[in-house]
Order: C-alpha cells, then sequence, then structure tokens
C-alpha cells in the first residue's frame, strides 16, 4: 500500500513540483497518472521509488515511512518496487538474460536464485530465445519487455512505469499493456504515467490526474480527460 499525506516538492531551483498531494493506493490496485506535460508526474513517480526527497510530508510504501528510513532500509524499498522508463535504460554492454540477472545479483541472490528466476521471466515476457542479444539488438518493443523482465524479477509489490509506451507504436504498446495487466493479475501493484488517451480509455482503471502539481482528478474507472 502507498499512502502520501500533504506531499510537497520543491526543486533546489525553486521549482514547485507537487503541492499539497494526499493519496492512498491499495495493493493490487492498477493507476494511471495523467495530466498535462510539466504537471508533476513524474515526481510523483519519482517519491515513490525514492529517487527523489519531499520537501514536506509524508510517504509510506508498504508500511514504511520513506521519510525516516533508515540507510539499509533503503535496498529493501528498492527491491520491493520495480520501475520501467520510457527510453528502457537497458545496460548496452550486457546481454538481454544479464541485464536482467543484475537486478538480482545487485541484492545479492544466491546464484541458482538468478539462474532460474531470470529464465521464468525471460518466458513470461517471450525473449528466452533473446537470451543472449544485445539490447541494440532488439526492437523497442522487445527492449522494453526485457526492462518489464528487470522490474519484476526481484518480485516487487509495486511496479512504477514512466510513460512506458512512449517510444513504440500503437500496437507494440498494446503488447506491453497486456504484459503490465497480467503482471497485476499476478498481484502486482501498478502505476504508469502516461499521455496515452487510447489506452487509458480502453483500459477503464483508476486515473489520477494530476495539474499544476495537486490532484486535479481521482477516478475508479475514469477516462484520460485531455486532447492531446
Ligand atoms: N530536477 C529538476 N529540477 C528543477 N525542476 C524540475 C526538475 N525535475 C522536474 N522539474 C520541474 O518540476 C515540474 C514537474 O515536472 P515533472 O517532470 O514531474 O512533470 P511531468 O508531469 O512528469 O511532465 P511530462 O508529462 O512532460 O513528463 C516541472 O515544472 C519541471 O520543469
Amino acid at each position: 500500500m502507498i499512502e502520501m499525506q500533504d506531499v510537497w516538492k520543491n526543486y533546489p531551483d525553486g521549482t514547485p513540483a507537487l503541492r499539497g498531494i494526499n493519496v492512498k493506493i491499495d495493493k493490487n490496485e492498477f493507476v494511471y497518472i495523467v495530466g498535462p506535460s510539466g504537471a508533476g508526474k513524474s515526481t510523483f513517480m519519482k517519491l515513490i521509488y525514492r529517487e527523489e526527497k519531499p520537501t514536506k510530508g509524508q510517504i509510506s510504501v508498504n508500511g514504511f515511512n520513506l521519510g525516516k528510513l533508515k540507510q539499509r532500509k533503503i535496498p529493501y524499498i528498492r527491491r520491493n518496487i520495480g520501475v520501467i522508463f520510457q527510453d528502457f535504460r537497458l545496460l548496452p554492454k550486457l546481454t538481454v538474460y544479464e541485464n536482467i540477472a543484475f537486478a538480482m545479483e545487485v541484492i545479492e541472490a544466491p546464484k541458482r536464485l538468478i539462474r532460474k528466476r531470470t529464465f521464468e521471466v525471460l518466458e513470461l515476457v517471450n525473449l528466452k530465445n533473446k537470451a543472449g542479444n544485445l539490447p541494440a539488438q532488439l526492437s523497442g518493443g522487445e527492449q522494453q519487455r526485457v526492462s518489464i523482465a528487470r522490474a519484476i524479477v526481484n518480485n516487487p509489490s509495486v511496479i512504477v512505469a514512466d510513460e512506458p509506451t512512449g517510444n513504440l507504436d500503437p500496437e507494440t504498446s498494446w503488447g506491453i499493456m497486456r504484459l503490465l495487466e497480467e503482471i497485476n493479475f499476478r498481484g502486482t501493484t501498478i502505476l504508469m504515467a502516461t499521455h496515452n488517451k487510447e489506452i487509458v480509455n480502453t483500459m477503464r482503471k483508476r486515473v489520477i490526474a494530476i495539474e499544476s502539481g495537486t490532484i486535479a482528478r481521482d477516478e475508479i474507472r475514469g477516462e484520460y480527460g485531455y486532447e492531446d
């Protein structure tokens, strides 16, 4: 469960990005974060995976207060939250297999488990046959599937996806959405920031709209609501 109480974020240069966010997201929800460019969506996500800290207010993930988190507990939170980006962010010199396994190596998982689990997620994203390829040898959709495999390999309870279909054509985007739906169905909470009107309006999930750093809308089976 994710909870924010009166969360504010000003960047060091003074830019106000979030202004008094209150929200609760339950285990197993699928939530779209929408809103105009610059509204604060990425900042909202970054606070959750602790890339940024709030200027004011409280954030908790699975009962852990992120503000009071001891340094040694940070790996636990990071492992519990998988992150997916628009530009994939795979390590270019590592193979598909190695990119995924690396996420388990950094948390010092046992070798045998790494091998077993990496093949398991490669199977789930249907890329077993590309295990030995480098990212540059894959299509955009395939690269995004590798990044999804990497995000879920440590069995996180939450996936944060910041415009995961932003660089993909419509058909490939739908493939990614089916995969995220499957992962959600298996019990992972998913937060996805997107500008994709068609996806939001077709899937009809919870929609949180952020405008000028505040929550302008929060609907259970919401719509995209903008024209871009
Ligand atoms: N590191 C930073 N330093 C200063 N200002 C920042 C920083 N990151 C974001 N901002 C500013 O904070 C505000 C919110 O940005 P954010 O990236 O969260 O918006 P967004 O809704 O994700 O936008 P987009 O849809 O274009 O990705 C914007 O005014 C932006 O310029």
